[in-house]
């Protein structure tokens, strides 16, 4: 299928999703009845209140838990473990890269299980390194580098591996503002050049606002989605002047009062 026709058909499909955890002593409802899409080449940001479910959500679109009912499928197909279309950045990138191996070695590594060929994999670590502002940093080990760059290793590692989706769970919420910034920047960069599907979790609305083309806000545990809000900034955007837009402040206004709401119907029903 061509990527125009693509374009209006689902990449992401999430249908009915409901997570259970339990075991001999307790039982939790983690995610309520979860039903979202996303198109191919979009980018959206998932919000919520704090202990809402993002993680299971995320752990289930991944293939990596599986879900107590409903389904998720990727371009068409079910999902029953993690599926070679996707990758996924995850907060703690201390513990994301191995330590043993070397940048270049860490990147690779998911490009060798796809079964590469060895020169389009060294071709594809270049490229994806270079993207990410680390040209030179392919001979380093990941405790030799700043946070912020060791994210961008592992950024790297999963533009590299060419998903139709990148799933990414607050991925950005242990490095300092500045840094921040600049890969929130970076992130809608590869989003453009590389024409990828994103979910984006996040706890932080003006990231959610800044980077998406849609924020999905979900209610309080077990969760379901309780809006799901436009964004309609320009796509040209700037950490200054975009923040500055009346529109900006308008949208961050509004997914805040929703999530309030959220956290407060959970309080009122105890
Ligand atoms: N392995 C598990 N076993 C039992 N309960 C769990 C497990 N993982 C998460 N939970 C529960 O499921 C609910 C949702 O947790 P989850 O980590 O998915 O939320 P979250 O929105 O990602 O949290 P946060 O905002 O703090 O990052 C919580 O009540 C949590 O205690």
């Amino acid at each position: 299928m061509s990527l125009q026709a693509r374009k209006g058909s689902a990449m992401l499909d999430v249908r009915g999703l409901n997570k259970v955890y339990a075991d001999r002593h307790r039982t939790v409802e983690a995610v309520g009845d979860l039903t979202f899409a996303l198109r191919q080449g979009e980018l959206a940001c998932l919000v919520g209140p704090s202990g809402c479910g993002k993680t299971t959500l995320l752990r289930c679109v991944a293939g990596l838990l599986a879900p107590t009912a409903g389904s998720v499928f990727l371009d068409g197909r079910p999902v029953t473990g993690p599926p070679p279309g996707m990758a996924v950045v995850f907060q703690e990138y201390g513990r994301s890269l191995f330590p043993w191996m070397t940048v270049r070695d860490n990147v690779e590594l998911p490009l060798k299980h796809k079964k590469i060929a060895k020169g389009r994999r060294r071709e594809l670590v270049d490229r994806a390194l270079a993207a990410v502002g680390l040209p030179d940093a392919h001979a380093a080990y990941p405790w030799q580098l700043s946070g912020g760059m060791q994210q961008r290793v592992a950024i790297a590692r999963a533009v590299a591996y060419e998903p139709q989706v990148l799933l990414m769970d607050e991925p950005f919420a242990a490095v300092d503002a500045q840094t921040r910034a600049d890969l929130e920047d970076l992130i809608r960069r590869l989003w453009r050049e590389l024409d990828m599907t994103i979910l984006f979790v996040t706890h932080d609305i003006d990231e959610a606002v800044y980077l998406g083309e849609r924020v999905l806000i979900l209610s309080a545990s077990p969760t379901r989605v309780q809006d799901d809000v436009a964004i309609g900034l320009p796509d040209d955007r700037d950490q200054l002047t975009t923040r500055a837009l009346p529109e900006f402040t308008r949208l961050r206004t509004h997914v805040y009062e929703r999530i309030q709401a959220a956290r407060l119907a959970k309080t009122a029903r105890g």
